[in-house]
């Protein structure tokens, strides 16, 4: 094959010089190409992006200076580099953190093994699932305000320490019971493992987006925050509109119908999925921030 391309190349542009090709510099090619792709997707999807751009037009002022050899810019600049990736470090310390941990959670082996399939690979249960679509709906009906966090493969102990410790299995009711106005539970939110809730009324970081609809208060801002952080499903339902909306991966989508919401629930319910490396992403619902 890379005889006949180099035989065709010789009749048209004479002899090219066609370094050797063996299999694994195909295969670093394409290793390379997934990790560009990781971090070009990982830079669009984070504060990283505004960075980019900062450093592009930091970049240009400096050629400009070069051009016109303006010595006392580029001194500076020389000098302040290492402040700079520095600052920039400490700036970005919970987006690095967040995508060092993405890459722990990759469970590339898992596929190999069969007898990972028989294990309990069910995060929680369809029972689970339908008393949070079900709960989240019905407040939603009477305007009930509340915040449910969806534990993943990150544990959330540390934000559930800002809260109340309780120990019991999710039903619609009891959902109900805690975000009811004026119960000593009903503030902050509820985190969800498994089929248990573990704790109430727990602080969640603010995200300081600042592309989120102004219209969208504490509520909103914490569950896109705790998104930000971590690989867990928020839901929120606003106690202004009744409308119920979720948020994961730094994403939140307004507005959800409850068959979206039940779908985006199955996809995380099974553990091995995880592990996944291409999903395709549906197009987003509604207004998504
Ligand atoms: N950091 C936080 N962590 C957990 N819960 C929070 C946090 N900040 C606010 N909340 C919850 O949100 C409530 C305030 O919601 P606020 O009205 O500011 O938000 P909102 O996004 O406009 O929601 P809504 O549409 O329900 O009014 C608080 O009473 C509290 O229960």
């Amino acid at each position: 094959m890379q005889q006949e391309i180099k035989q065709i190349l010789h009749k048209l542009i004479g002899d090219p010089y066609i370094p050797e090709l063996r299999i694994t510099d195909i295969v670093e090619i394409l290793i390379i190409a997934v990790i560009v792709y990781e971090i070009m997707l990982w830079i669009k999807n984070t504060k990283a992006w505004m960075l980019l751009r900062g450093l592009l037009m930091l970049g240009l002022f400096i050629l400009v200076a070069y051009v016109f050899r303006m010595h006392a810019i580029l001194y500076l600049a020389r000098e302040s580099i290492g402040i700079l990736a520095f600052a920039a470090l400490v700036v970005f310390q919970p987006e690095l953190r967040r995508a060092l941990e993405k890459l722990g959670e990759k469970n590339l082996f898992s596929s190999f093994y069969l007898f990972d399939r028989g294990r309990e690979n069910l995060r929680f249960s369809d029972r689970t699932r339908e008393a949070l679509v079900d709960a989240c709906f019905s407040m939603g009906s009477v305007k009930t305000g509340a915040l449910i966090v969806v534990e993943r493969a990150i544990h959330l102990t540390e934000y559930e320490m800002t809260g109340i410790e309780l120990d019991c299995k999710v039903s619609e009711q009891v959902i109900l019971n805690i975000f009811e106005h004026n119960t000593p539970l009903h503030d902050g939110a509820v985190i969800i493992r498994g089929d248990r809730i573990t704790s109430a009324t727990c602080y969640l970081p603010l995200s300081d987006n600042m592309q989120i609809s102004k219209s969208l208060g504490t509520r909103h801002r914490a569950a896109l925050g705790m998104s930000e952080v971590s690989d867990a499903l928020i839901l929120v339902v606003s106690e202004e509109t009744g409308f119920v909306s979720m948020a994961m991966d730094g994403q939140l989508v307004r507005n959800v119908t409850p068959e979206y919401l039940r779908e985006k629930l199955g996809q995380i319910q099974n553990r091995l999925s995880d592990g996944k490396k291409f999903t395709i992403r549906k197009g987003r619902q509604r207004n998504e921030v």
